[in-house]
C-alpha cells in the first residue's frame, strides 16, 4: 500500500557559526532518515531534544527544502498546495498562536473560507465548539476569554475543522498543566477514532505517544534509531536512544495516573 507520507533518504545540514564568528561549520540535523506513515495508522515521532524532530516535520510539511532525498503524499512530491487541503496542523502551544483580535467563530471559519469548503461554516464552527468541548455560546468571544487549556481545544477544533484525512500536532499540550493534558489526549483520541483520522505526532512525551499511535520513530542526533509498532518498540527497545528514552521516563504512566 502506498503510504500517505513518506520521507525517503532525508538529509539537512545547516550552516551555524562556529567559535569564532568567520569559522561557521556545517550541522547536520538529519541524515538519511526514512519515515513511512502508512493508512490507517498513526504515528509517533520521538526524540530527545535536538535530535531532528522539527526539522524533520518542517520537511515533511513542505515549509523547509531538504537538501537531499524526498517526501511524497500519497504516491506524488509533497507540496504546501497538496497538503492544504488534507492536513490539519496543531502547532506546538497553538493555543497561544491564535489571534487574539479575532472571536473564535471568524478564526474557527477562517479555514473554510480559504480552503472554499463547501458546507454551512456556521454550522460546522458550532459542530467542532461541541466536539472539542465547548461551549457553543461562548463562540463569539476572544481568545483571552478562554483558559489555556480551552485555547487548545480551539486550536484542535481549527485543525480539525476542514476535515482533513492527517492531522500534524507538534509537542501537544506541552503548556497545559497534565490534568488539562490527559484531558486533551483523551479528547483527540475520540476525535481520531471517531473520524478516521491520522495522526503524525511529534513529542517527548512517551505516555502520550503511546496512548494515541500505532507506529513510532525515535530520532536520534538527526538519524533514525529504531522505529517499528509502538508496542514493540516501547516493550523491547533495541536501540540505546529509544532504551534512554524510555529509562528517562521511568515507566509509562497509567491513563489512571494522568487522569
Ligand atoms: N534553522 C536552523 N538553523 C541552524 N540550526 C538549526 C536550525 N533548525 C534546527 N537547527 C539545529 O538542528 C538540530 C535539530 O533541531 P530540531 O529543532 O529539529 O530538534 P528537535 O528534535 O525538534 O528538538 P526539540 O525537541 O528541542 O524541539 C539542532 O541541533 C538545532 O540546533
Amino acid at each position: 500500500m502506498t503510504p500517505v507520507l513518506e520521507a525517503a533518504g532525508v538529509r539537512r545540514v545547516y550552516r551555524v557559526p562556529g567559535t569564532r564568528p568567520w569559522r561557521r561549520r556545517d550541522l547536520t540535523a538529519l541524515d538519511d532518515v526514512d519515515l513511512a506513515l502508512q493508512p490507517g495508522r498513526s504515528l509517533a515521532l520521538v526524540g530527545e531534544s535536538g535530535a531532528g524532530k522539527s526539522t524533520l516535520l518542517r520537511i515533511l510539511l513542505a515549509l523547509e527544502v531538504p537538501d537531499a532525498g524526498s517526501v511524497r503524499f500519497r504516491g506524488a512530491p509533497v507540496s504546501p498546495e497538496r497538503l492544504r487541503r488534507e492536513v490539519g496542523v496543531v502547532v506546538q502551544d497553538a493555543g497561544s498562536s491564535l489571534d487574539p483580535r479575532l472571536q473564535v467563530r471568524a478564526s474557527l471559519r477562517e479555514p473554510l473560507e480559504c480552503l472554499d469548503v463547501d458546507a454551512d461554516h456556521d454550522a460546522r464552527v458550532l459542530e467542532l465548539m461541541a466536539a472539542v468541548g465547548l461551549d457553543p455560546e461562548t463562540v463569539d468571544r476572544r481568545p483571552g476569554a478562554f483558559s489555556g487549556g480551552q485555547r487548545q481545544r480551539i486550536a484542535l477544533a481549527r485543525a480539525l475543522i476542514a476535515n482533513p484525512a492527517l492531522l500534524v500536532v507538534d509537542e501537544p499540550f506541552s503548556a497545559v498543566d497534565p490534568a488539562t493534558r490527559a484531558r486533551l489526549v483523551d479528547l483527540l483520541r475520540v476525535l481520531a477514532e471517531r473520524s478516521g483520522i491520522q495522526l503524525l505526532l511529534v513529542t517527548h512525551d512517551l505516555g502520550v505517544a503511546d496512548r494515541l499511535c500505532d507506529d513510532v520513530v525515535v530520532l536520534a542526533h538527526g538519524r533514525v534509531a529504531e522505529a517499528g509498532p509502538i508496542a514493540e518498540v516501547f516493550a523491547r527497545p533495541r536501540s540505546a536512544a529509544a532504551q534512554d528514552l524510555l529509562g528517562a521516563v521511568g515507566r509509562l504512566p497509567t491513563p489512571e495516573a494522568t487522569r
